[in-house]
């Protein structure tokens, strides 16, 4: 569960948003909404810790969060295979039993996102669903509780997008994993999430997502 109340933000002189309220439960399947600007990164990162609010609070029930950013595409004579580029977020041990449990983790998240089949290929040569799918291994490393997906799906395909939406809606049926997707996709958040949270006049209003219209992703912040 993740509790904001009274939460507001600026930057210097700029009010980027104030008084929100809203509560995300276990197992939520949401997205978060609003034009360019309005405030979703910034209130993202406040949510994980790499920002400070100006005032109000965030209560959670100490959950631990996985952050699936952007899609980037990789130089194609990037070094590492999948399986090494997700092992990147893993700490280094040399204790045997340790190393094992590693393994096992790393064997089971490969397999929940679909990706033991090509594990030793390059990261660098493969597909960018493929590539958007190890940035969603590495993040699935600490077994969070809640998945922010940030414009996870931006400058894929639209077949890729929906693939990549399935694994996780898959996993938040399968596992309860909480889902925080930021979009700007007006077709994926009426087709995944239940709810919307929708950045509006500085502030957040939470609607039924069947209201969501085209105009709310496009509107000055
Ligand atoms: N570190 C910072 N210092 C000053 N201003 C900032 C900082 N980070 C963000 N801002 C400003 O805060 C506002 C909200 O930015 P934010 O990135 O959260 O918006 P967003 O809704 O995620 O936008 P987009 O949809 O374009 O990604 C913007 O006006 C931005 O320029």
């Amino acid at each position: 569960m993740i509790k904001v109340e009274n939460l507001s933000k600026r930057f210097g002189n700029q009010l980027v948003f104030e008084n929100l309220n809203f509560q995300i439960n276990d197992g939520d399947f949401i997205s978060l909404v609003g034009p360019n600007g309005s405030g979703k990164t910034t209130l993202v990162k406040i949510i994980i810790g790499l920002e400070k609010s100006s005032s109000g609070t965030i209560k959670t029930s100490g959950q631990t969060i996985g952050y699936v950013p952007q899609f980037r595409n990789i130089d194609s004579d990037y070094p590492l295979s999948i399986e090494q580029f997700i092992r990147l977020n893993l700490k280094i041990t040399l204790n045997p039993e340790k190393r094992r449990q590693n393994n096992d983790l790393i064997n089971t998240i490969l397999q929940r996102t679909g990706l033991t089949e090509i594990k030793d290929r390059p990261l660098g040569l493969v597909s960018g669903g493929e590539k958007q799918k190890a940035y969603l291994a590495q993040a699935l490393l600490n077994d969070p509780k809640t998945l922010i997906l940030d414009e996870s799906t931006a400058s894929l395909d639209v077949e890729v997008k929906n693939q990549l939406m399935d694994l996780v809606q898959e996993l938040n049926h399968k596992y309860q994993l909480t889902v925080i997707f930021i979009t700007h996709d007006y077709d994926l958040t009426k087709k995944y999430t239940k709810r919307a949270l929708l950045f509006k006049n500085k502030t957040i209003e939470p609607i039924d997502v069947q209201k969501v219209s085209k105009d709310m992703f496009e509107m000055e912040g």
